[in-house]
């Protein structure tokens, strides 16, 4: 790599992302690169790194260039690839916003799960339609220390397992993933979300990220917490012909999720652009080893 490299920095809800704009595709990311960008003392810091390119331009997305210009090329902070990122793809929509590639409104971006709408309001808040849940049957249990809790099983695209507790202080410290069983349930890992009561229609989390550890944040599993909290006061929107929204509290801020009677899942927060440089090819070379 000889040339420096532009980024920004951003988050939805503290949710944090390095951004690294190239349309056509033309910077390498390995993993231990984007590894490098993330890590938090020796790098830019993130969760995660959104890869900003035309869908024409990438390989796994040139068969949606026809619906959606943009590809949200969604790491991990790990390096990891993921299938989709909630508040990822709010702080993407925003960066084509700051960059002059949308304007408010409606903006299609693809994503490994498919073309997502995003809607980009007058007041700054930003609306993703982030299609529909799946909730696979099958027992799965998380557990922390000593203690074990039945999970519910959602996939946003990527895989949750939803865990209801008494305090969100059961989850520990969450330095390393919870472990889950069976093995079998989640064969490529899982985000795993500890969730509590706040009131009615709202619930506060904390989450372990796949790939990113505990995080401030993070939007799949706000909805994914919103539909199993939802399941589990006995509410479908399919059913009842009537849309339900549940305010998620996070460590990071608050998501609104509202699913509809079609069983589509919109989620509304901030998305924030905060900084942007040129990372050293030098120093990325040498990260590199
Ligand atoms: N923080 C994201 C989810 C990012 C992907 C996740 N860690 C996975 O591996 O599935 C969000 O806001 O949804």
């Amino acid at each position: 790599m000889s040339t420096r490299i532009a980024f920004l920095k951003g988050h939805g809800t503290e949710n944090d992302f390095v951004i690294v704009p190239d349309p056509e595709n033309a910077v390498d990311l390995p993993p231990a690169a984007v590894a490098a960008l993330c890590d938090r003392r020796a790098g830019i810091g993130g969760d995660g790194l959104l890869h900003v390119v035309r869908s024409a331009a990438h390989p796994e997305a040139r068969s949606m260039a026809d619906r959606a210009e943009w590809f949200m090329d969604y790491r991990n902070g790990d390096g990891s690839i993921a299938e989709m990122c909630g508040n990822g793809v709010r702080v993407f929509a925003r960066y084509l916003q700051r960059a002059g590639h949308a304007a408010e409104g409606d903006l299609a971006v693809a994503t490994r799960a498919g073309v997502k709408t995003v809607h980009i309001a007058k007041d700054g808040d930003i609306t993703v339609g982030m299609g529909r849940a799946l909730l696979p049957e099958g027992d799965v249990t998380v557990s922390v220390g000593e203690r074990d809790w039945p999970a519910r099983n959602v996939s946003m695209g990527n895989p949750h397992a939803v865990a209801f507790v008494d305090d969100l202080a059961d989850a520990g410290t969450l330095f390393t993933p919870p472990p889950f069983s069976p093995p079998s349930a989640y064969p490529d890992g899982v985000n795993v979300e500890f969730v509590v009561d706040r009131g009615p229609r709202h619930v506060a989390m904390r989450v372990h990220e796949r790939g990113a550890g505990e995080t401030r944040s993070c939007g799949t599993g706000a909805c994914a917490v919103a539909v199993a909290a939802a399941r589990r006061d006995g509410v479908d929107p399919r059913v009842t012909g009537l849309p339900v929204t549940y305010t998620v509290d996070l460590p990071g801020g608050t998501l609104v999720i509202t699913e509809r009677p079609d069983g589509e899942i919109e989620m509304t927060g901030p998305a924030v652009i905060v900084a942007e440089g040129a990372v050293e090819a030098e120093w990325l070379e040498s990260a590199l080893g």
